[in-house]
């Protein structure tokens, strides 16, 4: 890699990970050895890219919840944003409508989430999208859950935060995703790139598609940069 290497906004499901939700264990070197700043971005709760950038040996640098989540280790920032009260009414609503959220008793997607609330993708989705619209938020569908999220905030403004923090600026960055939540980050960064198995929004929105899928994909996706 060179000194010209961007920074880089990676998104984890379906990009770092297969389609069953599992790292890609060729994907660790390069993210360890990437030279410049990584942020990871994802639609799931804190803990988890926060222990993927322990795990990695990584600076923590995070968006999670789709943006209503930050935190930027580096200047001790934390960011929560978006009506979680709104979010938390929308299941309260929609088990009452007699529909559960579908990750069983102990519902370890929920439970240490703060800004959002998810829903399984098994679960009907028209009475949530009109459950969540009567309270302002939105629906993403990621291909891995539905996300009721509040649209002041998504994995855009998410960089915007992180940059803002630490001096940077988002068109310098390459991102790398492979779905709707992705799109802002994608509209923001200087180069996006979607996986092959990514959804039709951010196949649009993506500057370059990868012929490859999932770990392999984001591989192909940096490869550019790498040697
Ligand atoms: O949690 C999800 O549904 C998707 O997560 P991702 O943003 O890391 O792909
Ligand atoms: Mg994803």
């Amino acid at each position: 890699m060179d000194s010209d290497t961007p920074p880089l906004i990676v998104d984890i499901d379906g990009t770092l990970t297969d389609e069953s939700r599992a790292l890609d264990p060729h994907v660790i070197p390069v993210l360890r050895e990437w030279p410049a700043r990584v942020v990871i971005a994802t639609g799931k709760a804190m803990p988890f890219p926060i222990a993927l950038c322990e795990f990695l040996g990584l600076e923590r640098t995070v968006v999670a919840e789709n943006g209503g989540v930050v935190f930027v280790e580096a200047t001790d920032e934390l960011r929560l944003e978006g009506d979680h009260e709104a979010a938390l009414a929308v299941g309260e609503s929609y088990r009452d409508l007699g529909h559960d959220l579908g990750f069983g008793q102990i519902d370890l997607a929920n439970r240490w989430r703060e800004t959002e609330l998810v829903v399984s993708l098994d679960q009907p989705l028209e009475p949530l999208e009109e459950l969540a619209a009567a309270r302002g938020l939105v629906v993403l569908d990621t291909g891995f859950a539905y996300h009721v999220t509040d649209p002041v905030v998504d994995k855009g403004t998410g960089l915007e935060a992180v940059c803002s923090e630490l001096d940077l600026d988002p068109a310098e960055f390459l991102a790398v995703g492979d779905s709707v939540n992705d799109a802002q980050m994608f509209d923001l960064a200087g180069e996006a790139v979607a996986v092959a198995n990514a959804d039709e929004t951010a196949l649009e929105r993506a500057d370059r598609v990868t012929d490859a899928s999932y770990g392999d994909g984001f591989l192909e996706a940096v490869a550019p940069y790498r040697d």
